[in-house]
């Protein structure tokens, strides 16, 4: 990006000059880097952004996924979208909900000119995309959601797939896109394979527990997975109020994770899996049952999960004893784990939940890690972010974003954790931590980046936020944020804070909907945030709202108020006096010293006069208040005096609630001569000299 567009656009970002100006400088630190130059005129979305987006397939629910989720991306234009039999639709009248983002139609694949084009998701059925990548330019980067790639052998994608493998050549060059196990690999890959949904739920867990064996495995998808196309099986008649198995002994992802397992653990696996469909739209669960290898408990696989994890965002072992649920997960990119102790002894089980359609296609959970740059930014390992696209373009965008941000403050970067461990432009820069403190501009900075596109298939987006010492479950209200509700996820990072002993855990938030907030401490939402969320909320009330007299209304609120507590000060009063004063009477006659009750009483009369007259002198505008304010003061405080009777030594008991009782009676009777004086004399304050008022 040249300096002037740069400028350009971070003006359109609402920066100021000075703002711009500490940008560019800070830029010219990473001058030389991989940068794109974009010109696309194809769309508005595109026009700024620096890496052009071809989405093929979009019309399908993946599709329609990782279109949501480059909505407000900064930097990831879409530049092409392809459909089958919807090609020449505007993608509106195939999702309405996406129709505001001013995207391209759909065309068909082979209409598409890619010369316009960067990088390509391919969201098609397994079957149709070899053929397809095959005649894409080579300078493409591509991300394919299906299956065609995913097996190394090719004699073994043919025998499980039951059709020749028809680009034996581009095969050598894939990566399988596990962002966990092979980050590293994925980095430099052009072509990349993503797994599956159930080898994603089930490779998580396992590969890292390598000594298990015996490995059996139960798993349940949403109807989701099975894709948007029409199939008997998937009619809702089928598939409601009931859950059915199916690829029984022979479900195609095996071989998948058989690979995937036998990799990690440099041997062969083999596993037992069967698949079910379940009555829900989303989600998948994998229960998997293991024997542990001899001498190995259930502690030393949960420690080892820990210790393998405590770094990733995105997987999430649970506390223990919590079982992962699909709920937790729907919409959002983790996969939430837990182990259990089988009651049969040297068994295990191990549950395992993702959404099918986030981390389930692990592109998309690729760019939710971007989007959680954006959406959660107050710390996060940028590592995340280098995926299956050109690693100097993610990097690039990412400090695009943190410069803009970080910058128009001109504070320093002081609390929260920016963790570029695999910053690759030389190698004095790996592993090189940033603490960056995102301060005020932060909000609305994010706000704008982050996708506010709901997903075609869900309604609501939970997020939750691990954090260091607390971690909370957040809602859609941006007012919400920062209050904690009880979730299972309250104690996880706690656990996989403690043993972490590089860094602090990573704040990050995962969720679709949201704009971020962040404290530094975790359980309070600071000031200056809930200040500017209010302000946000008031610029953008509608006119009416801001003419209303709020001040008056807040007024009339106080007064009404008063009035109320004057009111029922008013009526209650004598008989909660007359009973408490009966009460204490019949204590002193109990004790037989009822004859000392006058002495008490008469004193404490004298006292009341005294007060009163000692308040208007003091403050004669009390003589015309709209309220004995003097007498409710004296009253309250000797009715203070009075509650705690019974708690008083022996002779506090006998004489105390009987002083303060002569105190309130005559408090009473001034308040009764109060509230019969002559109102005129109110109104006319000449017509009466009320100097000497006994009031
Ligand atoms: N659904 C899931 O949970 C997951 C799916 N995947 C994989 O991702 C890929 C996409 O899945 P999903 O989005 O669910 O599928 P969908 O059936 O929902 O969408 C398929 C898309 O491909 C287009 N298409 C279909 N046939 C052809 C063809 N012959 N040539 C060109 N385009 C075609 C469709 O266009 P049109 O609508 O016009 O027919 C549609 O846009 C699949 O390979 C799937 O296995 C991976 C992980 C999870
Ligand atoms: C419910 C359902 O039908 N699920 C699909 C898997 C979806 C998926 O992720 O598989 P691919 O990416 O390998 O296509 C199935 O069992 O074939």
């Amino acid at each position: 990006m040249s300096a002037s567009a740069f400028s350009s656009n971070s003006f359109a970002r609402g920066f100021s000059r000075k703002d711009v100006e500490k940008i560019s400088k800070a830029r010219k630190a990473y001058e030389g880097k991989p940068f794109v130059k974009c010109s696309m005129k194809t769309t508005n979305q595109t026009s700024q952004k620096t890496v052009r987006v071809g989405v093929l397939g979009a019309s399908g629910y993946t599709g329609s996924e990782v279109l949501r989720l480059l909505a407000n991306h900064p930097q990831f234009g879409v530049a092409v979208l392809t459909a089958d039999r919807k090609a020449g639709q505007p993608i509106a009248s195939v999702f309405p909900h996406l129709g505001t983002q001013n995207l391209p139609d759909l065309v068909s694949i082979k209409d598409v000119d890619f010369s316009d084009v960067d990088a390509v998701f391919c969201c098609l059925p397994h079957g149709t995309t070899q053929e397809i990548i095959k005649g894409l330019p080579k300078n493409l980067k591509i991300v394919d959601l299906s299956a065609d790639f995913r097996l190394r052998d090719i004699s073994e994608y043919e025998e499980w797939y039951g059709q020749p493998h028809r680009a034996p050549d581009l095969q050598k060059e894939v990566v399988y896109g596990l962002t966990e196990i092979s980050r590293e690999e994925i980095k430099n890959a052009r072509l990349v394979a993503n797994p599956g949904c159930y080898p994603t739920s089930i490779q998580l867990p396992l590969a890292k527990l390598l000594d298990t064996r015996n490995i059996i495995i139960d798993s349940k998808s949403g109807v989701s997975g099975a894709g948007r196309s029409a199939k008997e099986s998937l009619l809702f008649t089928e598939v409601t109020e009931g859950i059915y198995s199916y690829g029984v002994t022979r479900h195609r992802h095996v071989p998948e994770t058989e690979q995937g397992l036998s990799d990690a653990a440099f041997t062969k696996i083999t596993i037992s899996f069967t698949p079910h469909l379940i009555p829900m739209t989303r989600g998948m669960q994998s229960t998997i049952y293991v024997e542990m290898a001899p001498g190995v408990g259930i502690e030393e696989l949960y420690q080892h999960l820990k210790l393998s994890y405590e770094d990733e965002e995105f997987v999430v072992l649970l506390e223990k004893g919590i079982v992962p649920r699909t709920h937790s997960v729907k919409g959002t990119n983790y996969c939430l784990i837990n182990v259990f102790p089988d009651r049969i002894p040297g068994r295990a089980i191990v549950i395992s939940v993702i959404d099918n359609l986030m981390k389930g296609a692990s592109v998309i959970s690729l760019y939710l890690k971007i989007n959680g740059v954006v959406e959660s930014i107050s710390s996060l390992k940028l590592q995340d972010a280098v995926t299956q696209l050109n690693q100097g373009y993610i990097l690039e965008t990412r400090l695009d974003i943190l410069l803009s941000i970080a910058n128009p403050t001109g504070k320093g970067f002081e609390n929260s954790k920016f963790h570029l461990s695999t910053f690759d432009h030389g190698s004095s820069e790996r592993n090189r931590h940033l603490d960056i403190h995102f301060a005020s501009r932060r909000a609305s900075m994010l706000s704008k980046m982050a996708t506010s596109y709901p997903s075609y298939l869900v309604s609501t987006s939970a997020r939750f936020q691990p954090l260091s010492s607390n971690n909370f479950v957040r809602t859609q209200s941006p007012f919400l944020q920062g209050f904690k509700i009880t979730s299972c996820f309250v104690q996880k990072r706690r656990c996989s804070s403690s043993a972490s002993k590089k860094t602090e855990p990573p704040k990050i938030s995962c969720a679709m909907d949201m704009s971020a907030q962040h404290s530094d401490d975790d359980s309070k939402i600071k000031l200056d945030h809930l200040i500017d969320k209010v302000q946000k909320l008031w610029d953008s009330s509608p006119q009416p709202v801001k003419n209303f007299p709020w001040n008056k209304a807040l007024e009339n609120f106080i007064q009404l108020t008063l009035n109320l507590i004057l009111a029922v000060v008013k009526y209650l009063s004598v008989p909660l006096l007359a009973v408490s004063s009966l009460s204490e009477l019949s204590y002193c006659a109990h004790e037989r010293r009822l004859f000392l009750v006058p002495f008490p009483v008469i004193f404490g009369a004298a006292v009341a006069a005294v007060l009163k007259g000692t308040a208007l002198e003091l403050s004669p505008r009390l003589k015309n208040a709209e309220a004995p304010w003097h007498l409710i003061a004296i009253a309250i405080f000797f009715t203070l005096i009075k509650l705690p009777g019974p708690y008083y030594p022996y002779w506090g008991r006998i004489l105390v609630p009987h002083f303060a009782n002569g105190v309130l009676w005559r408090t009473l009777w001034f308040a009764i001569l109060w509230y019969r004086r002559p109102q005129k004399a109110l109104k006319m304050p000449h017509a009466v000299d009320d100097r000497h008022s006994t009031y």
